[in-house]
């Protein structure tokens, strides 16, 4: 099986690399390209371990030290982000979409459009561009496979011949590190402390927006485009041990669930072995530890992020890809200590209301909405420096 790993420095492409090994490794599969931004040495070490044909930094001032890094290795090296793209759309069997942010729209696109399937955990792909994204997937006659948790859960529990009988979506969520903390404490939250979420091991930006659940609101627009239909019900409930991973409500008053410990390995070998389910070396869950589950409401008042991307969906359009670039420029700043935490919420729905919903008539539509949403969010936050 021939496969690319984009993002593969990060922390769901070195998951994906242990599974890659697990099942089988260089036996099994063949590493065509993996991809990488400012992470030289890892993404070089990657592929020299992996067997990869090229190594891609999106950076192009790390060109020199991935060709150095890899000389005499047979890899190939390439940087910028044509080249990430080329690379992405190299004619594989499958393709890990684990770049993080709006970056990764347009390489997945392009292995998209390659007609590869497509294990997705780039959630911005569904978030920003929805249906044209999955529109540009069916006209190549690829597939699009979940990986985000709640996503691949309800993948999992969702019975093929039972559509009409589906009343409710489910999502999980942890309630990540501020679950029990007041709004003025919030308010005053630093990124390491926003950083450390209680359960998952992630990346620093998806571990930031778990704090603020927008993470959580970025996923229910994700779970709109990948299960919505009419007449079913969306719902967020938070569940602070991270092991029901997300379930599906049927019209018998049956509730069907994934559970499994907080480990992506899990969803990654799904993804990967689908539709059989692999042989994986992760923790198994022990009920008599774990003792007892619990479940609450989130409240919107403390996480506007829900109520936000609420609003996205029910206007549809751009506003998904407006919400997540304003979130990803007000996280950027949060991170530079530009803003404090709870000034990423107002500043995300502030842009919210000036842009509303235009169509999403293209992905050029999707773009400019993107950058446009950016602009508008560093104006907000420059006044709250001011
Ligand atoms: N981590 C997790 O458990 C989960 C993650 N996801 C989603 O998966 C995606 C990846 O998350 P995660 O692995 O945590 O993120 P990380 O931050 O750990 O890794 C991000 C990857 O993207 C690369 N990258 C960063 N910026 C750019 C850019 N501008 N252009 C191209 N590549 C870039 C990084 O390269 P480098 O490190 O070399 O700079 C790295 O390979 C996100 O969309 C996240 O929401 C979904 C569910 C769970
Ligand atoms: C592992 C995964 O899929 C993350 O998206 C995780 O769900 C984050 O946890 P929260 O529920 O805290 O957002
Ligand atoms: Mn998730």
């Amino acid at each position: 099986m021939r496969i690319s790993i984009l993002g593969v420095t990060g922390s769901i492409g070195g998951s994906t690399l242990d599974v890659v090994e697990q099942l089988g490794g260089r036996e099994r599969f063949d590493v065509e390209a993996v991809t990488g931004h400012g992470n030289i040495a890892r993404l070089a070490a990657q592929a020299v371990s992996s067997g990869a044909k090229i190594a891609v930094t999106s950076n192009p001032d790390c060109y020199a030290e991935l060709k150095s890094a890899l000389a005499g290795t047979g890899i190939e090296a390439a940087a910028g982000r044509e080249a990430l793209c080329d690379a992405a759309e190299r004619p594989v069997d499958w393709v890990m979409a684990a770049i993080v942010g709006i970056a990764g729209l347009e390489p997945t696109l392009r292995a998209a459009r390659s007609g590869a399937t497509i294990a997705l955990a780039n959630k911005e792909c569904l978030v920003s561009a929805g249906s044209l994204f999955q529109a540009a997937i069916a006209q190549a006659g690829g597939t699009l496979l979940p990986v985000d948790s709640e996503h691949n859960a309800i993948f999992q529990v969702l019975e093929r011949d039972q559509d009409h009988a589906v009343e409710r979506i489910i999502l999980t969520a942890s309630g990540g590190p501020f679950r029990t903390w007041t709004r003025e404490r919030m308010a005053g939250a630093s990124v390491a402390e926003a950083a450390g979420h209680p359960r998952w091991s992630m990346g620093q930006k998806i571990s930031i927006d778990s704090a603020s659940l927008f993470n959580k609101g970025l996923e229910m627009i994700e779970a709109e485009h990948l299960f919505g239909a009419p007449g079913r019900a969306l719902e967020v409930v938070v569940h602070p041990q991270s092991v029901i991973h997300s379930m599906v409500g049927y019209s018998d008053g049956s509730v069907l669930a994934q559970l499994g410990s907080p480990d992506m390995r899990t969803a990654i070998g799904y993804a990967l072995s689908f539709p059989r389910r692999p042989n994986l070396d992760v923790e198994r869950l022990d009920f008599a530890k774990l003792s007892r589950l619990d479940f609450e409401a989130p409240d919107e008042t403390r996480f506007p992020a829900l109520r936000l991307a609420g609003q996205a969906i029910a206007a549809g359009g751009l506003s998904g890809a407006i919400l997540n670039g304003a979130k990803e420029a007000a996280l950027e700043a949060f991170i530079a200590g530009r803003c404090g935490f709870l000034d990423m919420a107002s500043v995300v729905e502030r842009v919210m209301e000036e842009m509303g919903a235009p169509p999403a008539t293209s992905l050029d539509a999707v773009f400019a909405a993107d950058i446009e949403a950016r602009g508008r969010a560093a104006i907000h936050l420059a006044r709250l420096a001011a």
